[in-house]
C-alpha cells in the first residue's frame, strides 16, 4: 500500500474576478520508503497539493488516503488526530520553541498527543541528526542547520507515515542544505520513512528518488531520479512557455521571500545548476528564517504552537494560517 495517495484532487480559492484554480485534478501516489519532491513554478499549485495532501486543506473535490485512511470523511476531530500521530513536518522556518530545550522540542508534539515516547527510538533519531550533545541547548544557541535537524527529529519522534517538508532547506546557506538534504535522505534509506518535499531548487531536489514538477495545478512530469540538470532543463521549458502574470505569491510557507527558483521571471537565480540559458535554483537565497510566513497561523495540531512561539510564524502549514 503506498504512504500516500491523492485521487482527482483539485481546490478552488474565490477571488474578486473568476475563482483562482490551484490544482486541476491531481493524481498521484507516494510509496512508502521515496523521497519524492515536488516541484514547479511558483503559483503552480506545490503548497496546496502539499497541504491538502497533509490533511491541513481540504479540497474542493477528490481523495486523499494515508495509507488506508481517507482523510476528505474525516472529522476536524479524527483529521487534528491523525495529523499529529502519523504525519510530521518540517518547515523552511524551523517552528522551534525557543523556551524550551532541544530535547523538549523533539518531545513536544508526543506530549501533546499525550503519546509516551518510545525512548530507543527516540535515542536512534538523535544519533542519527546528530544532536546528542546539545540536547539541553535552547534553539538560539544552534546554528540553522542545527535548528533544522532539531526540527526533523521532532518530526521524526512519533514514527509518522509520511513526513511531509516545505522548502525545509530555503533558509539555509548550501553547505548546511546539503547536510539536511543528507540528513532527509538518511531517514528514507535507513528507517524506511517516507518524505515529501516541496523545493525550488533542483539541487535539493536532485536527492530525492522522485520529482513532480506542477504546473497550472497539474503534474506536467512524473520524473524518476531525474539529476539537477535535467530538473532545471524541465523547470527552465516551464519557464519559457510561460509569461509571467503576478509576482510570486505571497502567502503560505513559500512566502515569496525564497522564491528563488521560480523559472517564470526567467532570471532566477543562485548558484547551482544553469539549463537552457536559464539559472533554475540553487540552494537557499533569501535567508528568511521567520516571522513573514504565516504569523497568528494558530492550529490545533499541535504543530503550531501558538502561545508559546517564539515569533517563527508558526502558521506556514496551518489551518488558519494568514494566508
Ligand atoms: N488562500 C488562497 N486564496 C486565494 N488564492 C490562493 C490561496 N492560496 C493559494 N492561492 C492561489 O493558488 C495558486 C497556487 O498556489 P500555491 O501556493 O499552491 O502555489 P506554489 O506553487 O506553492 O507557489 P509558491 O512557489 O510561490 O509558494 C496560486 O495562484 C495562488 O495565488
Amino acid at each position: 500500500m503506498s504512504a500516500v495517495r491523492v485521487q482527482g484532487l483539485t481546490r478552488t480559492y474565490p477571488s474578486d474576478d473568476e475563482p483562482v484554480t490551484a490544482l486541476a485534478g491531481v493524481d498521484a501516489e507516494f510509496e512508502r520508503g521515496t523521497f519524492t519532491a515536488v516541484m514547479g513554478p511558483s503559483g503552480s499549485g506545490k503548497s496546496t497539493l502539499l497541504q491538502a495532501a497533509a490533511g491541513l486543506d481540504r479540497p474542493s473535490s477528490g481523495h486523499v488516503w494515508i495509507g488506508d485512511t481517507e482523510l476528505t470523511k474525516l472529522s476536524e476531530t479524527k483529521l487534528t488526530e491523525l495529523r499529529r500521530g502519523r504525519i510530521g513536518f518540517v518547515f523552511q522556518a524551523f517552528n522551534l520553541i525557543g523556551a524550551l530545550t532541544v530535547e523538549e522540542n523533539i518531545l513536544l508534539p508526543l506530549k501533546l498527543s499525550g503519546n509516551r515516547p518510545d525512548r530507543a527510538w527516540i535515542g536512534q533519531v538523535i544519533d542519527q541528526v546528530g544532536l546528542g550533545n546539545r540536547l539541553g541547548h535552547r534553539p538560539s544557541a544552534l546554528s540553522g542547520g542545527q535548528q533544522q535537524r532539531v526540527a526533523i527529529a521532532r518530526a521524526l519522534a512519533s514514527r509518522p507515515e509520511v513526513i511531509f517538508c516545505d522548502e525545509p532547506t530555503g533558509a539555509l546557506d548550501t553547505n548546511t542544505a546539503a547536510e539536511v538534504l543528507a540528513l532527509l535522505r538518511g531517514i528514507v534509506d535507513d528507517h524506511g520513512q517516507t518524505v515529501i518535499m516541496v523545493t525550488h531548487d533542483p539541487v535539493a531536489a536532485s536527492y530525492a528518488d522522485r520529482v513532480i514538477v506542477l504546473a497550472d495545478g497539474r503534474i506536467v512530469h512524473d520524473l524518476p531520479q531525474p539529476g539537477a540538470a535535467r530538473i532545471a532543463e524541465h523547470l527552465a521549458a516551464l519557464g519559457r512557455r510561460r509569461v509571467p502574470t503576478r509576482p510570486s505569491s505571497s502567502r503560505g510557507m513559500s512566502d515569496g521571500a525564497t522564491s528563488i527558483g521560480d523559472v517564470t521571471a526567467g532570471s532566477a537565480s543562485v548558484g547551482g545548476v544553469t539549463a537552457g540559458g536559464v539559472t533554475a535554483g540553487g540552494a537557499s537565497v533569501g535567508g528568511v528564517t521567520a516571522g513573514s510566513a504565516g504569523v497568528g497561523g494558530v492550529s490545533d495540531d499541535g504543530m503550531s504552537f501558538g502561545g508559546v512561539s517564539d515569533g517563527a510564524g508558526f502558521g506556514p502549514l496551518s489551518r488558519g494560517a494568514a494566508r
